[in-house]
């Protein structure tokens, strides 16, 4: 397995709340990677270490072999709009913009020219089964389609790894199936990795790999594959 993300000997502390406990991951290439474990227990924590959002106290982290947590704040907040993708619960689309927009912008914020990002954007909708709902504004969106623009949205940059935090909370279990199904194969297919944190066991069987995380280490480290 060629490591794309890896995170090494990894602490954090607020205070006196120890969130991680010194934590050790590689995510391969392709990889999907749920992290799973009770409320409070550090995942969270660990998915914004690994995506240069939080930094550590103690340990580092590798992205392509190449220490990222010692960046300074620009080259880390422009390593994660170009090498990174986000998907958070809910809310994260812009209101105000239509779909191919929110889809289109992480694009812009690159300096592509509006018309070239929306054209990529676009080709985006129907791969997520979207097609013909380009021009709609999130709040005409169900919650299901709006968690695949945010999908599109992540994968738009061609980025090495995707991070997804309860990407499904807001979602029936049908439509949380549905929406991790496509994040899970289309990620694979753009050849980026997937690190995801559920609650949801059914749903982190979607992934190659669960990560049980307690008390800010890790626990049992199961593999399995998913027929
Ligand atoms: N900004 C912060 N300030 C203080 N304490 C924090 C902060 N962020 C997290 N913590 C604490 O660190 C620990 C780990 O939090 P974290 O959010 O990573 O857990 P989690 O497993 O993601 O929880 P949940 O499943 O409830 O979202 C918790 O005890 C939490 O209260």
């Amino acid at each position: 397995m060629s490591i794309v993300l890896a995170g090494y000997g990894l602490t954090k502390k607020y205070g006196s709340t120890t969130a991680l406990a010194g934590v050790d991951i590689e995510v391969g290439e392709r990889d999907s990677l749920a992290i799973m474990g009770p409320s409070g227990s550090g995942k969270s924590t660990l998915l914004h270490t690994l995506a240069g959002i939080i930094r550590p106290d103690g340990g580092q982290v590798l992205l392509g072999g190449e220490r990222i947590d010692r960046l300074g704040e620009n080259r880390l907040s422009a390593l994660r709009r170009s090498r990174f993708g986000f998907v958070f619960q809910s809310g994260q689309l812009l209101p105000e913009l239509p779909a191919e927009e929110n889809v289109a912008l992480p694009l812009m914020l690159e300096g592509v020219p509006r018309k070239q990002a929306v054209e990529r954007a676009r080709r985006w909708f129907a791969p997520l089964g979207l097609d013909g709902l380009e021009r709609r504004r999130p709040g005409q969106l169900s919650g299901g389609q709006a968690q695949r623009v945010a999908i599109a949205r992540a994968l738009v940059v061609a980025p090495d790894v995707v991070f997804a935090d309860e990407p499904t909370g807001a979602l029936d279990q049908a439509t949380s199936h549905e929406v991790i199904r496509l994040l899970t194969s289309v990620t694979r297919e753009q050849g980026a990795a997937l690190v995801m944190v559920t609650h949801d066991a059914d749903m982190a069987a979607h992934c190659d790999r669960i990560l049980q995380v307690s008390d800010g280490r890790i626990g049992t480290y199961d593999q399995f594959t998913v027929a």
